[in-house]
């Protein structure tokens, strides 16, 4: 939207100076003109511009249209990606890259769609108008034709004529034109300079990113061999000996931890505010590279495997099916009706079966924003009913119920027991020991303890 705003400054600007200047450039040219020709050169002139203006309008008319849709569909593509940068830790934890990346896609599709064809429509405008410009040329040399042939010059010879023509005709349009070409060439490639800088640094940026997966594999150890899949109840989640730094500042907020999850053995991570208890579950997640020590995760990241509820939980867009299923949309199978029962067992297990009465069923189209509309409690809940939907063998849940009262975090936890899973959760309350068999506490300075809470 800003740069739409930008755009449409600079594009004002522009039109305005020439706005300014141009009535004292035609009645200058009008006069000149009417010098040499007489009446019937302006006034042929002006006739002419009067046709031209009529036939341009007429070619004008559907591009208009077009550019607007153009210009949505542009602010909707840009739109999406503002969406998924601010959202792009959430939607990493989700593992909604597919997800998005269709999303993203299809606006992107529309987009060209629409400016292949702005790109035909205005290619007989400009067909129109190089056609009005080109007879413009040739209009000139008619108008001074009629005096000529008229005899109000018989009394100059044949050089004088020459270069009366050449004065009133060629060099003041042709010069004019050139000078015209040459400004709106050289801001053309300003414009070009400008874009291709962007993309370098893109490009660049990019080209770092790939260079560091490939110096880094996760999967495989330091001397280049595979990792060994642990046994059964070796742990799931293993972290040895690792330090957990942010990202630039390289502040330490933990060091040296040591610690295995495995099934049936759900922790729980506590500490003070900002003491690094989401960062632990960002290197779970891979989102962070450790400084020391190695992470090991022995089961797939995604709806089936591990699942990431965040604190805020990205909310795309879609209906109230879409919001549930999410992020399996794209491999939803065909028969999805038929899990219409399963969908609002889960909305009712996390107490929001009035959202079916409120977005008018599971699959119809809501025009407001789920992340603004629905209120925090509600944006928990709708996760928690993603988990109960999607019954991932391991739920982490980073203060995913930190906007509900004891009693609804209480009963949305015994659900997730309930059905089997395994938590790695981050959270204040100490009402939360209940579900978990083991507390990791965070201290100052990178300090960390794990106790048992009880036998699993
Ligand atoms: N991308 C980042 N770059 C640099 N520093 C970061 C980044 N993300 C978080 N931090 C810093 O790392 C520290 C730990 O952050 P983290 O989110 O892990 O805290 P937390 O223990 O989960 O806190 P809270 O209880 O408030 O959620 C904070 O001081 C935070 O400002």
């Amino acid at each position: 939207m800003t740069q739409d705003v930008e755009r449409l400054c600079r594009e004002l600007t522009s039109f305005a100076s020439k706005i300014l200047t141009t009535p004292f450039t035609l009645g200058y040219y009008s006069y000149q003109c009417a010098i040499s020709t007489g009446w019937m050169g302006p006034v042929s002139i002006f006739g002419y511009f009067v046709v031209g203006s009529l036939v341009n309008k007429l070619l004008m008319g559907p591009v208009i249209p077009r550019l607007v849709e153009q210009e949505k569909l542009e602010g909707d593509f840009r739109f999406k990606h503002v969406q998924i940068r601010v959202n792009a830790e959430a939607a990493a934890f989700a593992r909604a890259g597919c997800v998005e990346y269709a999303r993203t896609e299809r606006r992107l599709k529309s987009l060209i769609a629409t400016q292949k064809e702005l790109i035909y429509q205005e290619l007989w405008l400009s067909l129109g108008t190089n056609t009005f410009d080109y007879l413009g040329g040739i209009l000139s040399y008619m108008t001074i034709a009629i005096p000529i042939f008229s005899g109000v010059y018989n009394d100059l010879s044949a050089s004088e004529l020459s270069e009366l023509i050449s004065k009133n005709a060629f060099v003041s349009i042709y010069l004019v034109n050139c000078f015209s070409q040459i400004i709106d060439l050289s801001s053309n490639l300003c414009d070009v300079a400008g874009y291709t800088h962007r993309i370098g640094e893109l490009v660049e940026v990019m080209m770092k990113i790939v260079q560091e997966d490939k110096d880094v594999s996760p999967a495989e150890e330091e001397d280049g061999s595979p990792q060994e899949k642990p046994q059964n109840g070796d742990g799931v989640f293993i972290l040895d000996n690792v330090t957990v730094s942010t990202p630039v500042s390289e502040c330490t907020l933990v060091r040296d931890l040591s610690l295995r999850v495995s099934k049936g053995n759900s922790l729980l991570i506590s500490g003070e505010t900002g003491s690094g208890k989401s960062s632990i579950l960002r290197v779970l997640a891979g989102l962070w590279k450790t400084k020391q020590g190695r992470v090991s995760v022995h089961t797939p990241f995604g709806p089936h495997g591990v699942l990431f509820l965040p604190q805020k939980s990205f909310l795309s867009d879609g209906s109230l099916r879409e919001q549930v299923i999410y992020p399996l949309k794209e491999i939803y199978p065909k028969s999805g009706r038929m899990d219409d029962e399963r969908i609002l067992k889960s909305l009712d297990m996390s107490g929001l079966t009035s959202l079916v009465s409120r977005t008018g069923g599971l699959d119809q189209a809501v025009n407001w924003n789920w992340s603004e509309v629905l209120s925090p409690g509600e944006i928990q809940r709708l996760a928690f009913s993603r988990l109960f939907y999607l019954q991932p063998k391991y739920a982490v849940l980073d203060e995913a119920s930190s906007a509900l009262s004891e009693d609804a975090e209480a009963e949305l936890y015994s659900h997730c027991t309930q059905m089997g899973m395994t938590l790695i959760s981050v959270g204040h309350r100490r009402s939360l020991q209940e579900f978990h068999h083991l507390e990791l506490r965070l201290g100052p300075g990178g300090q960390w303890e794990l106790r048992r809470l009880r036998k699993s």
